[in-house]
């Protein structure tokens, strides 16, 4: 376990590719001042950076399969660090997409208090994704792709939340309403952290 990052507040939070979890994440940041890291988003700037690290991840993310896992750890712990003597705690936004990752991250960072479960109909995100698309620009929000990131949500991703399940430290939060309106659920799991 890293010594920096001993006592860090750790939120996961988990949910389908346009369940809105980024929504819900900027919100809480608003709120309560946490720091808010996509392991997506953090993965496109290494793409953005035209790096050689970043020209592999880019194909691999516009199939929609997961790039190794050791890669997405590192730029999420390095993150962390950066600003550890700033934060009031730490969403981690997309991560863990299987098991193994959460197991990882727990040994070299620290365990989660909290699982955001982000809980939205296939048809709502695909229809958000596609909506999305029309302006976000980004490779992967196409609909070939969004049922490959569909089908491995539901492969690999939703064991993460049995897995915590079993601790005790999972909240579903039903993300069908309005933003504000699932926000107010959310804010209820963060509080409870208090
Ligand atoms: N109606 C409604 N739309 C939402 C809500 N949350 C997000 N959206 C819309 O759904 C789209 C996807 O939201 P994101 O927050 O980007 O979703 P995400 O889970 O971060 O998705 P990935 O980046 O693909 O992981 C966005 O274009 C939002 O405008 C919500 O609570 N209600
Ligand atoms: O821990 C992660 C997080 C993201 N990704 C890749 O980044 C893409 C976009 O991730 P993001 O969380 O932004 O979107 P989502 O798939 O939830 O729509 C995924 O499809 C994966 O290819 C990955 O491999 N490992
Ligand atoms: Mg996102």
């Amino acid at each position: 376990m890293s010594d920096k990052l001993k006592n860090a507040k750790i939120i996961f939070v988990v949910g389908g590719p346009g369940s809105g979890k980024g929504t819900q994440c900027e919100k809480v940041v608003a709120k309560y001042g946490y720091t808010h890291l996509s392991s997506g988003d953090l993965l496109r700037a290494e793409v953005a950076s035209g790096s050689e690290r970043g020209k592999n991840l880019s194909a691999i993310m516009q199939r929609g399969e997961l790039v190794p896992l050791d890669t997405v750890l590192d730029m999420i712990k390095e993150a962390m660090i950066a600003k550890a003597d700033v934060s009031k705690g730490y969403l981690i936004d997309g991560y863990p997409r299987e098991v193994k990752q959460g197991e990882e991250f727990e040994k070299k960072i620290g365990p989660p208090s909290l699982l955001l479960y982000i809980d939205a109909k296939s048809e709502t995100m695909v229809k958000r994704l596609m909506k999305r698309g029309e302006t976000s620009g980004r490779a992967d929000d196409n609909e070939e792709t969004i049922k490959k990131r569909l089908d491995l949500y539901y492969k690999a991703t939703e064991p993460v939340i049995a897995f915590y399940e079993g601790r005790g430290i999972v909240r579903k939060i039903d993300s069908e309403g309005s933003v504000d309106d699932v926000f107010s659920n959310v804010a209820k799991a963060v509080d409870s952290l208090k």
